[in-house]
């Protein structure tokens, strides 16, 4: 089954994009052609697959797979990538507008210097705190700042913030020393989350900047996660690290993105997102 796509990447993160204002397919086989895609040997490569569709809430509807085939809420980069495509390939009319995820809906801006599509601000809504509604099970429904998380022989404290999808964010003096790879996968499927967890090491380096690391539920190292470095600039706010309605740059693997939480609990991201090639896919099913 030939099936046309378009890889795109925000800092990195990249995507295998199906445009469904297109063509149709089969619910039942979107883990599967995730999986499939994403592999870097017998696919395509990526971090997953997102699917960009007609919306009866908004512009357009944004869907996102990771590699391994679960379905995330949401996904910043993703987003940015969703938005830039919309507006250049004439789905949206305008600069401002809607797009629809399972986390809820979010307003797009793009902004256009010389005709040229340079960066888009996304407004990611409020982020959520309540320990349940991470969800991260607890004694309590209070929120989850700097709160003691033994795992192993380590002794850690996490900052739990969901954008929609789930976060588990802890600080370190230096970003290279981040346990990235021996905790990240162990943390992603510990029990305390029910639902699994992104997990991001960040480091202060002053109240408008962040060193960042994630590994991804369901994909693993990234170069950058948008809702992760949403996380991460809220976590900082929450841990008096950083100010309300201040832009703090966030220095992920693949480049910079700018967030501010305001005074209305808003989460703006600004940054990039590119078009890497469009093809078409032999789908094995
Ligand atoms: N890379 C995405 C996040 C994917 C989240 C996904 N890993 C999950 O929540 O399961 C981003 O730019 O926000």
């Amino acid at each position: 089954m030939e099936i046309p796509y378009i890889k795109m990447h925000g800092l990195g993160n990249s995507y295998i994009y199906l445009d469904l204002f297109q063509f149709e397919i089969e619910e039942d086989q979107l883990a599967t052609l995730a999986q499939e895609v994403s592999n870097v040997n017998t696919g395509i490569g990526s971090d997953g697959l997102i699917l960009i569709h007609p919306s009866e809430v908004a512009e357009v509807g944004m869907r996102i797979f990771n590699k391994d085939g679960s379905e995330g809420m949401s996904c910043g980069n993703g987003l940015r990538c969703t938005a830039k495509y919309a507006y250049e390939y004439g789905i949206v009319d305008r600069p401002n507008f809607k797009i629809e995820t399972k986390a809820g809906i979010v307003e797009a801006e793009i902004l256009v210097e010389e005709g040229k599509v340079n960066d888009i601000t996304v407004n990611m809504g409020s982020p959520i705190l309540n320990r349940s509604a991470i969800p991260m099970l607890g004694d309590d429904d209070k929120h989850v700042i700097n709160e003691r998380f033994a795992i192993g022989d380590r002794d850690l404290h996490v900052t739990a913030v969901s954008m929609g999808n789930p976060h588990a964010v802890y600080f370190v003096d230096d970003i290279e020393q981040a346990p990235l790879y021996d905790l990240g996968p162990i943390i992603e499927k510990d029990e305390r989350f029910p639902e699994g967890v992104n997990v991001e090491f960040i480091e202060v380096l002053s109240e408008n900047e962040l060193n960042f690391r994630v590994w991804e539920r369901g994909s693993g190292v990234t170069q950058a996660c948008g809702t992760g470095a949403c996380a991460a600039a809220v976590a900082s706010i929450l841990n008096n690290n950083a100010r309300k309605n201040e832009t703090i740059t966030v220095h992920l693997l693949g480049g910079d993105l700018q967030i501010k939480w305001d005074e209305n609990d808003q989460v703006w991201m600004t940054g990039g997102a590119d078009i890497i090639a469009t093809g078409v896919y032999q789908f094995h099913i």
